[in-house]
């Protein structure tokens, strides 16, 4: 029993003093490692916002980013949070009724109010950007797209954001935009891997940009890029009159040149009458000899190989001043890697059930839908708008054609077209890009990145501080005795 008692007085873990300075030192190791891991744990999520308008020329579309607050030049950081459509048409549509231009787009700027946390409104950009609608109006008549411009202009001033501008973008801006927002939602630019190009197909234009290895021979295509560190040479196109809804406008026009006011067309199913006027256009030659409001009866056929056949027609595939040509005598290099094709070519796409077919299965279902007769397809889809409905057949053909016989797709790469709507949360479409690019938010240069990340640090702090402690038990376990039996010796 004593020596039990002299074993235990012996052994220095027993004594409460050791006791009290191995809790000490394990709490201050606790402590530290604590101090380490809230000291660089990334700060509360605070956000910060920013609202585009897409002004398009078949409607507004009202689009608010997101991105944490502290990381504005991380790439892959924004994302959509909402999106909302002006009800009505675009903002072009407005041309003879200006002062409701600006109030058309109430509601969706008072949602963006909403939904934006009030002491965020302030610094909260907003954008708006118009496209070929307004390109149009512009030129049939500059003063009155002006005035559509200034009413948007005064409403969204309106609002307690900050306001950026109301412009009209280029052609070239829109395709380039889209392009940067379809590489940036795919983190391209982050992994510096190849990027994908871009198909934006609208109502009044549709835009063709991506990187080509071979020279681009007309300067007003080529555009430079430096992003992330690397340098991006892009080629873009906009066809001003080829988005979807001028596209049938010319299309019309053409099988009405010959100056009869009955219309057989196979572009719209068996058994589809309809009276109508061809409204005046900026796209439409002014080839016909009578008024170009002329009305004629519009009969379908329903016949898609004979409506390619009028679809090529709106296209001048022989005049070509370059090494190679799209058509219309613009310049074109061979379509390269895989292409995200949005907007329109989705919708039609993805009603027609085409996104994942072949070229030439693609053909054989349109040659069926076309020809099916207006009563049923009427039938089939009655929750459909019937303006919309009797458009399909006009549309899948004309998208198979635009990017077959236009940008030279065939029936080898037609699988590296996506057709997409969405990627992740955000929408793929120019606003993205365009925010992107006047807020700064994509650097020149590849942002510096601490070495570790924070969990990796925080790990290794453990990692280390426990090491250091079982290195201070080893050596006080080793050398720690000697020094307390001096101790009891000199007692
Ligand atoms: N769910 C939808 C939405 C739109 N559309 C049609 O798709 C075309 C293009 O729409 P959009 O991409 O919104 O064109 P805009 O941006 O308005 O036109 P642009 O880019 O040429 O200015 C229009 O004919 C529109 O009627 C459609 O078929 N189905
Ligand atoms: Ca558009």
């Amino acid at each position: 029993m004593a020596e039990q008692r002299e074993m235990k007085e012996k052994n220095p873990w027993h004594r409460p003093v050791i006791i009290c300075i191995t809790v000490f030192i394990a709490m201050g190791v606790i402590t530290l490692v604590a101090m380490a891991v809230v000291q660089n744990k990334p700060l509360h999520q605070k956000y910060k916002y920013g609202i585009v308008l897409d002004a398009g020329s078949s409607h507004t579309s009202v689009y608010i980013y997101e991105w944490p607050a502290e990381k504005e030049n991380n790439t892959g950081m924004v994302r959509q949070t909402h999106a909302c459509n002006v009800k009505g048409k675009g903002i072009s549509s407005y041309a003879w009724n200006i002062s409701y231009a600006g109030m058309s787009l109430r509601e969706c700027m008072e949602e963006a109010k909403e939904k934006i946390p009030v002491w965020r409104h302030p610094e909260t950009p907003v954008y708006l950007g118009a496209t070929a609608g307004m390109r149009l109006l512009r030129m049939f008549n500059a003063a009155v797209s002006d005035q559509v411009l200034s009413s948007v202009e005064r409403f969204l001033q309106t609002y307690p954001f900050l306001y950026q501008g109301a412009r009209i973008i280029s052609g070239q801006e829109e395709g380039a935009y889209g392009w940067i927002t379809v590489n940036y939602l795919n983190g391209n630019f982050r992994k510096a891997l190849t990027t994908m190009g871009a198909l934006d197909l609208g109502g009044a234009s549709t835009q063709i940009t991506f990187v080509s290895k071979q020279e681009v021979e007309s300067e007003e295509n080529s555009m430079l890029f430096r992003l992330y560190g690397n340098d991006y040479h892009v080629y873009t196109h906009s066809f001003l009159c080829y988005g979807k809804d001028q596209a049938l406008k010319l299309a019309l026009a053409k099988q009405l040149q010959t100056g009869e006011s009955q219309l057989r067309d196979p572009c719209f199913h068996p058994g589809y009458i309809e009276q109508k006027s061809l409204a005046s256009s900026p796209c439409v030659p002014e080839t016909r000899p009578h008024d170009s409001e002329r009305t004629f009866t519009h009969t379908g056929t329903g016949n898609a190989s004979l409506c390619q056949e009028v679809v090529k027609r709106i296209f001048n595939f022989t005049h070509c001043p370059w090494g190679r040509c799209s058509f219309n005598g613009v310049f074109q290099p061979p379509v390269e890697g895989q292409f995200g094709a949005f907007s329109a070519f989705y919708f039609v796409m993805n009603f027609l059930n085409l996104t994942s077919d072949s070229l030439e299965q693609s053909k054989l279902k349109m040659d069926h839908y076309c020809s099916t007769p207006w009563a049923e397809i009427k039938q089939r889809y009655p929750s459909v708008k019937q303006k919309y409905l009797a458009e399909y057949c006009f549309s899948g053909t004309y998208i198979l054609t635009l990017l077959e016989n236009g940008y030279n797709f065939t029936s080898e790469n037609w699988k590296d077209i996506q057709f997409i709507k969405k990627i992740g949360d955000s929408d793929a479409g120019w606003t993205l890009g365009y925010m992107l690019n006047l807020t700064n938010m994509i650097p020149a240069e590849a942002p510096d990145e601490p070495p570790l990340p924070h969990g990796g640090y925080v790990a290794i702090m453990v990692l280390f501080s426990l090491f250091i402690f079982i290195l201070f038990l080893l050596a006080y376990k080793l050398f720690g005795r000697p020094v307390c039996n001096a101790n009891k010796q000199i007692i």
